[in-house]
């Protein structure tokens, strides 16, 4: 479970999270929405400690991220808005391993953990082939193996589909459909409802770094208007 307890933070004397609570079960499947600049990013970036908190709490299973980085790094999943960015090795399977060797677990067990997470995304048996010779949702779907590699509780993604066409985001997205089905929690930050509404749970909405919906995505949708998100023409 993630939790956000009345969590505020500011860059420099900005404020950016504003007293925001929230919590995140295990197998959620969460979109959080929100124009540019609204907080989705630095909010995302407490899960894992790369920012902490000014005041308030963000706790992982029980327990504040900054108490044991560690654990909240193997338990938090995360994707960033450009993929690309985040890789570390030339192939995929360097890159996926690259996760599991750092725990220091046996080859073996990092040799399943590289071909499951690689099934999971549906590029099985594709260890070899080269990182920058891939599509960018191959990149994508790469990045999200990467993390799941970590086994983590929750996978998060910070708009991974920036660049996608729609081929590609279908593709990505019914991925996390059936891994939030085997109780993977997922949040993803979108601009576009239009991607996740028929497979989230819930629709969270952020606005100058409060969360001004928080709802089944149909019940959301109805509260939310063209300049916070894009929202589906039904
Ligand atoms: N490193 C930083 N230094 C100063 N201000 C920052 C920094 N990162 C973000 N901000 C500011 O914090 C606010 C929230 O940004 P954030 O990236 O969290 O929003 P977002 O909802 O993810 O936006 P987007 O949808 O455009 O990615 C913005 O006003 C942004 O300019």
């Amino acid at each position: 479970m993630i939790e956000f307890d009345s969590v505020s933070y500011a860059f420099e004397d900005v404020p950016v999270i504003d007293e925001l609570s929230l919590s995140i079960d295990d197998g959620e499947f969460v979109a959080l929405a929100g124009a540019n600049g609204s907080g989705k990013t630095t909010l995302l970036r407490h899960c894992n400690g790369l920012l902490s908190p000014d005041e308030g709490a963000v706790l992982v299973d029980g327990r504040p991220v900054e108490d044991d980085l560690i654990a909240a790094r193997s338990s938090i999943g995360m994707v960033f808005q450009h993929p690309r960015d985040q890789f570390v090795a030339a192939t995929i399977g360097a890159d996926v391993a690259f996760g599991p060797e750092n725990l220091g677990l046996e080859r073996s067990e990092i040799d399943r953990r590289v071909e499951a997470s690689l099934e999971a995304v549906n590029m099985a048996g594709r260890e070899t082939e080269r990182i920058d010779a891939l599509s960018g949702g191959e990149q994508a779907r790469v990045a999200i193996a990467g993390a799941l590699a970590m086994e983590p509780s929750h996978l998060i993604l910070d708009e991974p589909f920036t660049g996608l066409d729609d081929p590609a985001r279908r593709s990505v997205l019914s991925r996390l459909e059936s891994l939030a089905e085997n109780d993977t929690g997922v949040v993803l930050a979108t601009h576009d409802l239009r991607d996740v509404i028929d497979l989230a749970d819930r629709v969270v909405a952020m606005r100058n770094g409060r969360v001004i919906v928080d709802d089944r995505p149909d019940r959301a949708l109805a509260g939310l208007d063209g300049a916070e998100v894009r929202v589906p023409r039904c």
